[in-house]
């Protein structure tokens, strides 16, 4: 029997990523879609490249048109979701693709959110430590962020294998979806187009604490991390830049072999063949995660790049690894590593 899903958000960018690969998934049938500003449009004016669902119209966001299925997915502004699932229900699966629920710790949730934090749920990484087993049989999932999917993914088999000092630089740039669709001053056109420019510097991103979380986890220590993102003249993609230091005797091939047995067996992850780098164009539009490592013995860091599609493997990709597993299907089900190119 078919899995009946809800998407709650279905105007926004994330929403319109997950329906797109919703639409191709072989378990899911597609419910109710909702809005808010936008409910009563046709979804053809709003994702015209859904062209299935041109003629769904969006409804308001209430408990009673997202009642009656088995998964609900929310993507909504960070601080909505809290409120919409409390009326849900325990027996259905909720998935929420914005922040509400990724962060351990109520102080750093408060501190960075500014509002009271609304609990904590298992987390939708499922290539870090113990995170598989975290989703299966969970009705409840907390999608991360996109930054912390790359730079999680990047960092933590260094700090599972003890490689690396605890402190981590990361210098990422990410394409302009990143920021939603509601209009922003400074993601106009012509203020983003040919250019690129630093936000959030100095440790005031939202990310950071949530960065900070995973990788401590693989640590077992605290680690700090120096996280300025940059903006990008694409509509998506993100390339991390990440580096530690490294702790003595690390060499070249012992960073490599940390990579190559944290991901041999992933179905999503690539550790790239030496020479290689990861970039954003071939994991456009699929749930890839492309990895590459060096060791630079000058600088005594470990240097890791990583590169994702912040809409599929960043936000509604990444939603539905974990769905697939927290219903006990094939993971990897209605997911593609395959790019766009060029
Ligand atoms: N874009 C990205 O790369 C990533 C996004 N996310 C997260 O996904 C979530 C959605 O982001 P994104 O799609 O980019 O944002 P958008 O601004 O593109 O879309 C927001 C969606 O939420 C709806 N919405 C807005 N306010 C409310 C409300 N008060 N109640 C119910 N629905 C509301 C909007 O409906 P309407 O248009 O009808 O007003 C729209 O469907 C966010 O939490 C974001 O942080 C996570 C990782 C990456
Ligand atoms: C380019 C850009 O603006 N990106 C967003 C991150 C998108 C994301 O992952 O947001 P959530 O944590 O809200 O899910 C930002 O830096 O705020």
């Amino acid at each position: 029997m078919a899995v009946r899903a809800a998407v709650a958000g279905a105007s926004g960018y994330a929403g319109g990523e997950l329906l797109r690969l919703l639409l191709t998934h072989p378990e899911v049938e597609i419910g109710a879609l909702t809005g808010n500003s936008n409910a009563g449009q046709r979804l053809g004016a709003l994702q015209p490249h859904l062209l299935p669902l041109a003629d769904r119209v969006l409804e308001p966001t209430t408990p009673e048109a997202l009642a009656g299925h088995d998964v609900v997915f929310l993507a909504l502004p960070h601080g909505q979701s809290a409120a919409v699932a409390e009326q849900l229900g325990d027996e259905v699966l909720v998935i929420d693709m914005g922040a509400d629920f990724r962060l351990k710790d109520a102080a750093d949730w408060e501190a960075f959110y500014g509002s009271p934090h609304a609990g904590t749920w298992p987390y939708g990484l499922p290539e870090l430590p113990g995170g598989r087993a975290a989703l299966e049989g969970s009705k409840r999932v907390a999608v991360p962020g996109c930054y912390p999917t790359a730079v999680s993914l990047a960092l933590y088999p260094a700090y599972a294998d003890g490689l690396a000092e605890a402190e981590a630089v990361v210098v990422a740039a990410s394409g302009t979806s990143g920021a939603g669709k509601s209009p922003k001053p400074h993601l106009l056109g012509s203020e983003v187009m040919g250019s690129m420019s630093p936000y959030g510097v100095g440790g005031g991103h939202r990310h950071t604490p949530e960065m900070i979380q995973n990788l401590s986890a693989a640590a077992g220590e605290r680690v700090t991390v120096s996280f300025t993102p940059t903006l990008a003249p694409m509509p998506r993609g993100i390339l991390a830049t990440c580096s530690a230091k490294a702790k003595p005797g690390v060499t070249a091939e012992s960073v490599r072999a940390a990579y190559e047995k944290a991901y041999a067996d992933e179905p999503f992850v690539r550790l790239l063949p030496e020479g290689q780098w990861p970039a954003t164009a071939s994991v456009y539009g699929s749930n890839a995660v492309q990895v590459q490592v060096a060791h630079d013995p000058a600088a005594g860091r470990i240097v890791v790049i990583s590169a994702i599609d912040n809409l599929t493997k960043g936000t509604a990709g990444g939603a539905v690894q974990s769905m697939n597993i927290a219903l006990g299907l094939d993971e990897t089900t209605g997911l593609s590593t395959i790019g766009v190119a060029p």
